[in-house]
């Protein structure tokens, strides 16, 4: 089938690659000309472990193409599919902007029978305002189709490849047994719904996962005073199928480009009803005060900030990607600088992206390693829980730090790989372990 993606962010190149894999013609359609022009020689934008080779092969074999040109894809495709930003407006609605101009685009393109398919996570009722836009602007039949997208950046090539399931949201028969057949190969979960539930179903499992999220930090943060260990906790939850073990990893809160921009949408989704959603409104809350913790946590090893020097392992909102989108660091950084503290930073791939939020360059010491960023340390906290951190050898980190004082926002190290060390740790909802290192032991009791 002859395909064509409108907007080359993780959704559209992903999904136009993984398409392209398995046997459909592909075009990819971007406004950006310079992102187009690095497309076309083999460029990936962005960080998405296996998108490389499956791009390099598919363009080679010729089954997949990168342009500027949307009326001519568009003319060439069966099936179009809208997969351009969708960004929060400053009330938390999502910004329709992008989504309504491709609509206009393809319309004034159409030259027969297209399905239009919206992958991009739109409010309910956006895709009735679609239709409505094509069909003032074009002659031309076609159906619209919502289809939302689940994939996880880091393991998006995965998710598309094998997705736990397809949403396919429409009014007609024929697109539905046409997007059923397309997604055939990709899994047998494919669900045909109306399209308003589709589009209601891509807002409810995102705020659904971010409770979970918001959830399990509170339980930490209980766990913290009561003596519990919240890992243990959620792996006993987890053996509860009804419960599930995923999402229930504590820490210092979720960031990216979706759970935080989706959450707000629902709110206001809800609220042009005047419905007011206040577990979700509850769980940014929780959300937006975890990652403060880690201050608290400096706070309580350091005294003033003023003058020390704070490490910072990990910019990325989460291991495996380069978005730095809404990533619980820039707002921990901010707060140092604020406080007095000299900053040094490292992520393995992420901190060309998150240099870009200063202004000033000089404000952070971007490091080249781990180890390079610990040294001379008075603390070290670790954001994002990239591999290359968690196999680190304590003992040697040990060694370079001017004070042993390690803030672990992931929890990713044990009571094994700090054995031998003298750090005073901090974890989220571990308490007990943190009550092992005797250095802490003996700061309290000074
Ligand atoms: N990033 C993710 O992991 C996921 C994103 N989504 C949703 O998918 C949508 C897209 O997100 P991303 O892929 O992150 O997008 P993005 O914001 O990274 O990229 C969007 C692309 O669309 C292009 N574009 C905008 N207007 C255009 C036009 N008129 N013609 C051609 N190209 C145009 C932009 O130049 C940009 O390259 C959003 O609604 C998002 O919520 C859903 C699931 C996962
Ligand atoms: O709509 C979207 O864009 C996507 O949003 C999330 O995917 P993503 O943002 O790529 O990343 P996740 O793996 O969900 O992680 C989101 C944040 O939650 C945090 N998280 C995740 C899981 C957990 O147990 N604890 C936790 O703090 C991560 O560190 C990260 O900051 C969803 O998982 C995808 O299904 C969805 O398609």
């Amino acid at each position: 089938m002859e395909l064509t993606f409108i907007g080359t962010g993780y959704v559209g190149l992903v999904s136009g690659v993984c398409f392209s894999e398995i046997g459909n013609q592909v075009t990819c359609v971007d406004k950006d000309l310079d992102k187009v022009a690095r497309l076309n020689k083999g460029e990936v934008p962005i960080y998405e472990p296996g998108l490389q080779e499956l791009m390099e092969k598919n363009t080679a074999s010729g089954h997949l193409k990168f342009t500027a040109d949307l009326a001519t894809s568009v003319q060439n495709a069966d099936i179009v599919f809208i997969c351009v930003g969708t960004p929060s407006l400053a009330s938390g609605e999502a910004n329709l902007e992008y989504v309504e101009q491709v609509a206009q685009d393809i319309a004034l393109a159409m030259n027969g029978y297209k399905i239009v398919v919206t992958k991009s996570t739109v409010p309910v009722g956006t895709n009735d305002k679609i239709k409505q836009i094509i069909s003032q602007l074009s002659p031309h039949p076609f159906d619209i189709v919502s289809i939302p997208e689940f994939l996880r950046e880091g393991s998006a090539v995965k998710d598309t490849l094998r997705p736990d399931r397809i949403i396919i949201g429409t009014s007609s028969e024929r697109a539905a047994a046409t997007l059923t057949e397309l997604h055939k190969p990709l899994t047998d979960e494919i669900m045909v719904t109306e399209v308003r539930s589709a589009e209601m179903i891509k807002y409810a499992s995102n705020a659904f996962l971010a409770t979970k999220i918001s959830f399990i930090n509170e339980i930490a943060n209980i766990c913290e005073k009561v003596g519990a260990d919240v890992t243990h906790v959620a792996q006993g939850m987890g053996y509860d199928k009804r419960i599930g073990s995923s999402f229930l990893q504590a820490g210092i809160g979720y960031g990216g480009s979706c759970f935080p921009k989706d959450t707000h949408a629902l709110i206001q989704i809800a609220g042009n009803v005047d419905y007011e959603f206040k577990l979700l409104k509850s769980v940014v809350e929780v959300n937006n005060d975890q990652r403060f913790n880690i201050i608290s946590k400096l706070n309580h090893s350091l005294g003033s900030m003023q003058g020390k020097t704070v490490g910072i392992w990990g910019l990325a909102f989460k291991p495996n990607t380069d978005d730095v989108r809404e990533a619980p660091a820039l707002d921990i950084i901010k707060t140092l600088l604020q406080e007095g503290a000299v900053v040094k930073a490292y992520d393995p791939i992420a901190t060309e992206n998150f240099r870009r939020f200063f202004r000033n360059e000089s404000d952070v010491q971007w490091c080249d390693s781990a180890m390079e960023t610990a040294e001379s340390c008075d603390a070290l906290c670790l954001l994002t829980d990239w591999s290359e951190f968690k196999e680190i050898d304590l003992r040697e980190l040990n060694g370079v730090m001017k004070q042993p004082i390690l803030i672990d926002g992931r929890n990713v190290y044990s009571k094994e790989q700090l054995a031998d060390t003298n750090f005073q740790y901090y974890s989220i909802g571990r308490p007990e372990l943190e009550s092992l290192s005797p250095f802490r032991n003996s700061v309290a009791s000074d």
